[in-house]
């Protein structure tokens, strides 16, 4: 169950009600670098792709799954045996290129102006589809939406799984490599799955080759407890970002803290996984005062139920951010995303606009009166 945001003194102050908040954070031009495609599809879009494939058993199949992990989820490996369900939804080029499209839709209109879609290539052998026909089904997406929705840039990251060997790794990364060439769309790679399964040694020669080749690199790290050696193992590989970051012990802070690697944050995502207990005892607060760079994300926004914007919210009232916190958390994003600086310039524009058009003060540090 989600938890509820509730009113307080200080919201009320800042942005009258809730309802009020949530509105700055749905007009607030806002990027997103952390949304799984398979985890981010809403459930208006897997009805409409179910119809599609007419089978009410599936239907009935995945929403009883959904339902009974967010009842009974009680920690982070509860989650991942979900996309056995909604893989079977978006199991051929068709399903993908339709989920992507209605993503970026439903991204866009909740206001994110950049999207960095993340996607594990994931053949079938019953439909025939491979790892190259899957992310060429993405792009076709992608461009499609372009279209539909000109007023929000996609980018895609091909995600590596921690269930996979070295060599479907590398396979992935050289596909990453041969898209980022052909399309530009293609800008990074990351590290997903679960995080106990694989070891960093399995994956290094992967990000190597994919730094070699100048695309960009975020990995899950430390998403869970006691997985020290592995998420230690991880950042030497120097990503360019990180997703979580919930169990850094001194030694990674520290080595993330001087190297000011961004930290991708997913406050739902973590409470719902069970990796953090309240959105009060999330370790965006520490980060935040340590002024140390991050970025709000939603994660899997059709699992958890949740929009960035909501994610905005749900941040302002419980560590008290005011309108200008709000509007820095967005803007400093701009700095992380994979990219070009043409790209960035054209970004930061934008913000500057929203800046003078809705009469953003001067930003003058984080609200510590938490
Ligand atoms: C909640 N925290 C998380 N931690 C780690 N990996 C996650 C994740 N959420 C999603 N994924 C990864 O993304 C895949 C689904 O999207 P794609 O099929 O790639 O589009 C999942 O299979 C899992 O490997
Ligand atoms: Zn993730």
């Amino acid at each position: 169950m989600k938890e509820k945001i509730e009113s307080n003194a200080f919201l009320t102050e800042a942005y009258g009600s809730y309802d009020d908040l949530l509105s700055f954070c749905k007009h607030l031009p806002k990027i997103e670098l952390h949304a799984h495609l398979n985890g981010s599809i809403s459930k208006e879009t897997a009805i409409q792709l179910i119809d599609r494939k007419g089978d009410p058993s599936l239907a009935q199949r995945w929403a009883s799954t959904l339902e009974g992990w967010a009842n009974a989820a009680s920690k982070l490996d509860d989650f991942f045996p979900l996309f056995k369900c909604i893989y079977e939804i978006t199991n051929n080029e068709e399903a993908i290129t339709y989920a992507t499209i209605q993503t970026i839709g439903e991204f866009s209109d909740d206001g994110v102006t950049y999207l960095e879609l993340r996607s594990t290539p994931r053949p079938n052998l019953g439909t025939g589809m491979t790892k190259a026909s899957y992310a060429n089904a993405i792009l076709k997406g992608i461009q499609s939406a372009s279209k539909s929705h000109p007023s929000t840039t996609v980018r895609l990251i091909l995600s590596l799984d921690r269930r996979e060997s070295t060599e479907s790794c590398l396979d992935t990364v050289d596909l990453a490599i041969q898209l980022k060439n052909k399309t530009g769309l293609v800008v990074g790679i990351d590290l997903c799955g679960p995080p106990t399964d694989g070891t960093a040694v399995v994956f290094a020669p992967a990000i190597k080759r994919a730094k070699e080749s100048g695309l960009k690199v975020t990995l899950h790290a430390a998403e869970i407890q006691n997985i020290d050696t592995d998420t230690q193992n991880l950042l030497l590989t120097s990503p360019d970002r990180i997703g979580h970051g919930t169990f850094l012990n001194t030694h990674a802070k520290t080595h993330l803290l001087t190297s000011s690697t961004p930290i991708e944050i997913c406050l739902t995502s973590n409470v719902l996984c069970k990796t953090v207990e309240t959105y009060a005892q999330h370790h965006l607060q520490g980060l935040l005062f340590q002024d140390h760079p991050v970025i709000l994300c939603t994660d899997d926004k059709g699992v958890f139920g949740s929009s960035l914007s909501e994610e905005y919210a749900i941040a302002a009232a419980t560590f008290q951010l005011r309108k200008e916190d709000l509007y820095e958390l967005s803007r400093r994003a701009v700095e992380f995303v994979f990219g070009s600086e043409e790209c960035k310039r054209t970004l930061r524009n934008e913000w500057e606009r929203f800046r003078q058009n809705n009469g953003i003060g001067k930003w003058t540090g984080w609200n510590r009166g938490v």
